[in-house]
Formats: C-alpha cells, sequence, structure tokens
C-alpha cells in the first residue's frame, strides 16, 4: 500500500457517511504503522467523535510513532470535541498526511501549524481533489454562508418534463429515480415552488431500500395557495414554506403546526433572499427539483453550484408542452449561462449529466 493507498481507505470511510454528518463535513481517518492498519475511523454524526478520535482509540498505545492519513486538516479548535490536533500530539504520532486544509476561518491552517509547533511532520494535499470534492457542500456553505446549489431536472430528450396537461409519470424509469432519491439523502433540504405542489403533489421524501435521511422540504409560495391535502402538509416529514407579505398566516399555522412558514414583507421574493434565509437557517446543500419556472429563476441569476441532468431516451414534441426551463428567453445566445459536463453516466435506459458553471 502507498501513502494514496492508505489516504484513499480514509477517503472511501469519509464518503460512505455522505448526508449523515451535516452541519459538519465528512472525514475520515486511518492511523498506519510499519505497514500495518491500526485504526480507521469516520465522523459519524454531529456532535459524536470526530474521525481521528475512533481511528486513535483503536490504534491505542500502539498509535506513538505511527502514521495517521486524515482527509480534513485535524480541528484545533474546541468545538463539542476536544481538538483532534491535541489529541495526535497526546498519542506521539510520528507523521500527519493531511488530504485538504479546512476553509473555516476558525481553523485554516491553524491545526497544521499546532502539529508542526509540537514537532510532528505535516503533510499536506495527499488526494486534495477528491478530499475537496467530498466537502464541496461544506466548503461552499463556509465560504459563502449560502447553500450550496444542485438543481435537477429530469426530461425527455426532447427537453419536456410534462406533456401540456401536465402530466409527467413517469419520464425517466426506477434506476434513474433511486438516484434522484439519494441526492435527496445527501442534501440538507429539496425546494419546489408551488406550482410543483399543485400539480404532482409530490412526497420530496427519500424512499431508498435501505432508508435514507428526509431533506427539509422547502415550498416557495408566495400567495400561500398550497392545497390542504398536499402530502408536504400532512406527513412527518420537515417542511418550511416561504411566503410573501400578504397570507394570513396565523390562520395557516394554526392547521399546519408542525410545517415553518417564513414570511417575507415583499411578495417579490427573489432567489437571493431564500439563498440568505435557508444559510441563515444552516442549510448548507438545497436540492432544487423544479419546476421551470423555479429552475429558470436559479439559472438566470446564476445561484446554482451544479445541475444534475436526467434525460430519458423519450421523445414528445409538443411546443405546448413544458420544458425544462421557463422563465424568459434571453436576446442572444452569447447570454447562455456557459457551463462544463463534469460528469456522464447510464442509469438503466436514462442518462444522467452533471454540470457546473464554466471557472472563466
Ligand atoms: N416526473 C419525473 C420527475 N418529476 C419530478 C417532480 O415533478 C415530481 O413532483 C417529484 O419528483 C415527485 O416526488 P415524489 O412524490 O417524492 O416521488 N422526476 C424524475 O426524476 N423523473 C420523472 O419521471
Ligand atoms: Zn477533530
Amino acid at each position: 500500500m502507498t501513502h494514496d493507498d492508505y489516504m484513499k481507505v480514509a477517503l472511501s470511510v469519509a464518503e460512505a457517511t455522505v448526508g449523515q454528518t451535516s452541519p459538519n463535513p465528512s472525514v475520515g481517518a486511518v492511523v498506519v504503522k510499519n505497514r500495518k492498519i491500526l485504526g480507521i475511523g469516520s465522523h459519524l454524526e454531529p456532535g459524536k467523535e470526530h474521525a481521528e478520535v475512533h481511528a486513535l482509540k483503536q490504534a491505542g498505545s500502539s498509535a506513538e510513532g505511527a502514521d495517521i492519513y486524515v482527509t480534513l486538516e485535524p480541528c484545533s479548535h474546541y468545538g463539542k470535541t476536544p481538538p483532534c490536533a491535541d489529541l495526535i500530539i497526546e498519542h506521539k504520532l510520528r507523521k500527519v498526511y493531511v488530504a485538504c486544509l479546512d476553509p473555516n476561518p476558525a481553523v485554516a491552517g491553524k491545526g497544521v501549524e499546532k502539529l508542526r509547533q509540537a514537532g510532528i511532520e505535516v503533510e499536506v494535499g495527499l488526494q486534495e481533489t477528491r478530499a475537496t470534492e467530498l466537502n464541496s457542500k461544506f466548503f461552499h456553505f463556509i465560504q459563502s454562508k449560502r447553500p450550496y446549489v444542485t438543481l435537477k431536472v429530469a426530461m425527455t430528450l426532447d427537453g419536456k418534463t410534462a406533456t401540456s396537461t401536465g402530466d409527467s409519470r413517469w419520464i425517466t424509469s426506477e434506476k434513474a429515480r433511486i438516484d434522484v432519491h439519494k441526492q435527496r439523502h445527501i442534501h440538507d433540504a429539496i425546494l419546489v415552488g408551488v406550482n410543483t405542489v399543485l400539480k404532482d403533489n409530490p412526497h420530496l421524501t427519500t424512499r431508498l431500500p435501505q432508508g435514507g435521511k428526509n431533506p427539509i422540504r422547502v415550498i416557495l409560495d408566495t400567495h400561500l395557495k398550497i392545497q390542504e391535502h398536499a402530502f408536504v402538509l400532512n406527513d412527518d416529514a420537515p417542511t418550511k414554506i416561504i411566503c410573501g407579505s400578504n397570507p394570513d398566516i396565523e390562520s395557516f399555522k394554526l392547521k399546519h403546526p408542525n410545517v415553518q412558514v417564513i414570511q417575507l414583507t415583499t411578495d417579490d421574493i427573489t432567489t437571493e433572499d431564500v439563498l440568505d434565509i435557508l444559510g441563515e437557517q444552516g442549510i448548507q446543500s438545497l436540492y432544487v427539483e423544479g419546476g421551470s419556472t423555479v429552475h429558470a429563476t436559479f439559472i438566470e441569476r446564476r445561484l446554482f453550484n451544479e445541475c444534475h441532468w436526467y434525460i430519458a431516451p423519450k421523445l414528445l414534441g409538443g411546443a405546448d408542452a413544458i420544458s425544462a426551463v421557463g422563465g424568459k428567453s434571453p436576446t442572444f445566445m452569447k447570454e447562455a449561462a456557459l457551463l462544463e459536463f463534469t460528469s456522464v453516466e447510464q442509469l438503466g435506459q436514462d442518462i444522467k449529466l452533471i454540470v457546473r458553471p464554466n471557472k472563466e
């Protein structure tokens, strides 16, 4: 096993916890001495032990003189648990391999500094790209105080998401829909416009054979016109509604005490407002399932971090069918959002494209 291999073990046990550690990052750690793995650990849920604590507990006193591979810079501040940098020093480790530094200003570089001052050798950057990707949502939130936004569209080959009568069941098949539920588990929250609720009456819950966390459902509903019997109002998964200044929210709240209503002082609810509000509530990642008008606002304002585009091998036709992105057309093609494909995969008979804004 090479140094990279040991860091890949740490990354794989960290990647397995994505979706269950928010608002904390997903972290993995491996303790190795004389080519023998003495401890492996990952951070399992917020408030519980960090990855390094688990790995060092398994290693026990043999940790002295060992190396530790950690996917994120060991913490140096007192959060809910004592700093891991101090623990590593206490266990007299020989060397620390850190895949990437923590962008959190409270930590950035401090953990590495503390280790080096204690005479422990530290190497930063092993498998850095994969480690940065692993916590891209957490890093984005820490730096911007707004959720990382994933736009999700499921459309036919000719770009439709529903027929002119609003029918959309189903466009994509089982494998693609299971992938969507995995994304719901990974994201802190899922957002739709009230028209999607009125049209589809969706559950927006995570229904995977192996279970999974339900995202917080966020409904954009300026005039509070959501239907009484909507699933999102009547099951036990969390729901927030963002509405404008007019609706009488008191009577609504009496009927739906478990639903959080966030009333703004304006009816012109901007995407920036929505992201600021959700950021203030600690939502780090937001999965935007539509509909077409909502997608249009995020795209027009360039307020998304990646797009998951599911395409079914179906042709619907019809200028009057619902297209994936609504809103108003720009005047010129050069106004299009410039993106780059980061992955293409086949999911059963469908394909899934992941695209991100072009770095330029
Ligand atoms: N029509 C389709 C989708 N449709 C997406 C939304 O319009 C639906 O309201 C939402 O996914 C329903 O959520 P649920 O009730 O929790 O199952 N999304 C997909 O990936 N494939 C589709 O074929
Ligand atoms: Zn720690």
